[in-house]
């Protein structure tokens, strides 16, 4: 089963690169990151933001594994997808990607989110706020 996709366009800066002109590894997890928040932005009216500062619920990364395909240089546009694989009952599984424009896989994550409590920093159930949203935007 295919499930919808958030993406967005992204050019390859040179903060992101180390000396060898590629992007720096670490670089593809802050993008996902802020792809993360982006795509919740646009499921919460209060978005990520309001999901830590507001309702005091937390995402933290449980579990992150990922593939490495072919090189980003700068310069180069890139798409960043995150599509949601399985909503748990205090978890996420995402499967995130970035392809280049020219259709090269770069590459692959697959992460586990839970949602936490900021007061206590416990896993608890996703909220039913947040719930409905990913329902109804990646009905399976
Ligand atoms: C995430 C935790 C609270 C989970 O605690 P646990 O006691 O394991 O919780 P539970 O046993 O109740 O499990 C809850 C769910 O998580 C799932 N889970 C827990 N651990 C894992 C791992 N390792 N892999 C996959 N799934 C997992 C588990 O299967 C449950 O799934 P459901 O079936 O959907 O309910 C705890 O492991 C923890 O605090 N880990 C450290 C997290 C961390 O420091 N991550 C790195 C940085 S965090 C970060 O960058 C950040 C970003 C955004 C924020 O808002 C906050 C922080």
């Amino acid at each position: 089963m295919t499930h919808p996709r958030f993406e967005v366009k992204h050019r390859i800066r040179f903060s992101e690169c180390d000396p060898a002109g590629i992007v720096f590894y670490p670089q593809y997890f802050v993008l996902f990151n802020d792809l993360m928040e982006a795509w919740i932005d646009t499921l919460l009216p209060e978005g990520f933001a309001g999901t830590i500062g507001q309702k005091r619920c937390g995402l933290p990364t449980a579990h992150l594994e990922a593939d490495f395909k072919a090189i980003s240089r700068m310069g180069d546009e890139v798409v960043l997808s995150i599509e949601l694989e399985r909503l748990g009952n205090k978890s996420l599984n995402l499967a995130l990607a970035c392809t280049g424009v020219d259709g090269v896989l770069r590459m692959t994550v697959k992460q586990t989110v839970v949602t936490t409590s900021l007061d206590t920093h416990a896993a608890i159930p996703v909220p039913d706020h947040l719930r409905q949203a990913l329902s109804a935007a990646h009905p399976h």
